[in-house]
Formats: C-alpha cells, structure tokens, sequence
C-alpha cells in the first residue's frame, strides 16, 4: 500500500499557475504564471527558482532540443533562452482575433509543439465561446492547425503507444481522445473517453502515466483525477487543499513524484484564508505510479 503524500513545496501565489514540466537535466519544475507573465524554474534540490518576466501572458512552455525553452506568449508560439531572457517569435496564430491568448500547450513525441488558443477571460470561466483553435507548431516552425469552434483548450497528451491524442476543451466537461498519426501529426475520429462528474468542476491541465492512465487536474474541483480512457472509467481520486488546481505533470527521481500547479485569481478573500497555499506548487508523492519524461520542442 502506497501512502500518499501532498504538500506545497513552494509557496508562489501564482494568479493561474499552468503548464508544469519536469526539467530532469536541471532537476527542476518549470512553470508559468499565466496573468502574471511569468515563466519560473524551481530547482528541487537547492529550492532556489528564477523568475523571468514577459511582455505578454505566457500560457505554456515546453523543453528545446537545441537548448533553452519554447513557450506560447501571447497568440505567438516563441523560443525562450534562458540565459539572457530573450524571446524569438517563431510563428503568430489567430491573427485576426485580437482578444484570444493561447492557453495549455505540449510537445508530442516527435517534437511537435500543439497548444490551443482561447478568448480572453473576463473571470475565470467567462469568456466569448467557440473563438479558439487547437495548433501545432511543426520542427521547421510551420504551424498547422487542426479545428476551431475551441471554448478553453486545455489539457493534452499522447497514448504510450503514440496512436492516440487526448485533449481537453474545459467547458465540453469531457476528455477527449483522437486517433494520432505520429509521422504526419494528423489526428481524426473525435471521441470523449470521460464526462466530469458535478463535483469534479472542469477538466483543465492533464498528462499520461507509464501505464497509459490519464491524470486531470480539477479547476474549481480541488484535485486531480486519474481515468482510464480503454474503460471510460474514473480509477482515483487525490484531493488538494486548495480549489483551483490546473494542472500537472510527473516528475523528479524517476518521474515517480506529480506535481500540480494552481490559480489564485477568482478566490475571495475568505476563500484566501481557507487555502492560503493557493497559487503554489504541490508535489505528491506515494502515488505508486510513474510518469514519462516530457518530449523536447524539435526545432
Ligand atoms: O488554466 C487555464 O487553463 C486557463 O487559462 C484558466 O483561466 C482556467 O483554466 C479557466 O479559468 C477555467 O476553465
Ligand atoms: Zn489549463
């Protein structure tokens, strides 16, 4: 029997922390705050993080093969060097609609970098529906795009055997899986695999474990899901004390620990003095399950 244990290794009061990844060459979380801006790097083993500031909301980022960070600023997928904070636009999407950002973004296993797009929100969860895309951004910058009609696009991952995508639109309250084509990055026969339950709220951030099970984070929920997208089943459930969770990913020795990230933004503050740790990073450990390591952007 596995003892699981949750605690906020630290304590950042992120408005909409998002987009956790493990950096195994550094032994650190990256992250962003997206309102804030911010991309930040925990290094788990002298807990020191650097932080470094955008000039436009920074929803996902992602490893580069060659070096640095590739991230989502804005509606501009970018390359991100670390060193100096310098940012290159690789490519601009959604041009002609001013008020979208793009939201949760991955690389999939052959180094194409998806993320999806949105409406600004006025609050969380208000928006103008149906304006977002779901996107990716191919090794030699091309970006092809898949779908529109997207409300918040959210979580996503690919299957261990790389046959299926799974991905997230929040306000359908489903997990949806496609059949993927690793070599052309196509993806077809649009299913959902779980409907959130009342008490589970909505379906944001969301990653694979090594035995192809699907972990969501629960925005308004207050934990992470873990589901079987063969049966259609929810397998357990692992609340935090705190209610806006977003996302996760695994990480540390041997991907055996999952960390979740977490929002501020739309609490009051009563809200605030229940969950003071909200807007921090949460490691679990004793989950008895592992994770994959993350893929790095390819061009
Ligand atoms: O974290 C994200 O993915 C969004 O950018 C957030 O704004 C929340 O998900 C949303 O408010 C709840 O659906
Ligand atoms: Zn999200």
């Amino acid at each position: 029997m596995s003892s699981i244990k949750i605690e906020c290794v630290l304590p950042e009061k992120c408005r909409c922390g998002e987009s956790p990844v493990w950096e195994e060459a550094s032994n650190s979380l990256v992250f962003v705050d997206i309102p804030a801006k911010k991309v930040c790097r925990w290094d788990s083993l002298s807990k020191a993080v650097q932080r470094v500031i955008l000039d436009a909301p920074v929803s996902s980022v992602a490893l580069r093969k060659s070096g640095g960070y590739v991230a989502t600023i804005g509606t501009k997928f970018c390359a991100l060097n670390w060193e100096d904070q310098s940012v290159v636009v690789l490519a601009t999407v959604d041009k002609d609609k001013k008020n979208n950002r793009f939201n949760d973004g991955k690389v999939d296993p052959a180094g194409r970098y998806f993320a999806g797009t949105m409406a600004e929100e006025t609050a969380p969860a208000v928006l103008e529906r149906r304006q977002g895309s779901l996107y990716s951004l191919f090794p030699d910058h091309r970006v092809k795009k898949y779908f529109d009609q997207v409300d918040i696009s959210n979580g996503l991952d690919w299957s261990l055997d790389h046959k299926i995508f799974y991905y997230i639109d929040s306000l359908s309250y489903s997990v949806d899986a496609f059949d993927y084509n690793l070599q052309t990055g196509q993806i077809s026969n649009r299913r959902s695999v779980y409907k959130l339950e009342k008490d589970e709220q909505i379906p944001d951030g969301m990653c694979i474990d090594a035995e192809g099970k699907l972990w969501v984070a629960c925005y308004n929920g207050g934990r992470v899901i873990r589901l079987d997208p063969e049966t259609g089943k929810r397998l357990q459930t692992v609340k935090l004390p705190v209610d806006k969770t977003t996302s996760c990913c695994f990480g540390g020795k041997d991907y055996s620990e999952m960390y979740v990230t977490c929002a501020r933004d739309g609490l009051d503050a009563e809200a605030l003095l229940r969950q003071p740790e909200a807007g921090g990073i949460f490691k679990i450990t004793g989950l008895g399950v592992k994770g994959l390591a993350p893929h790095p952007y390819a061009g």
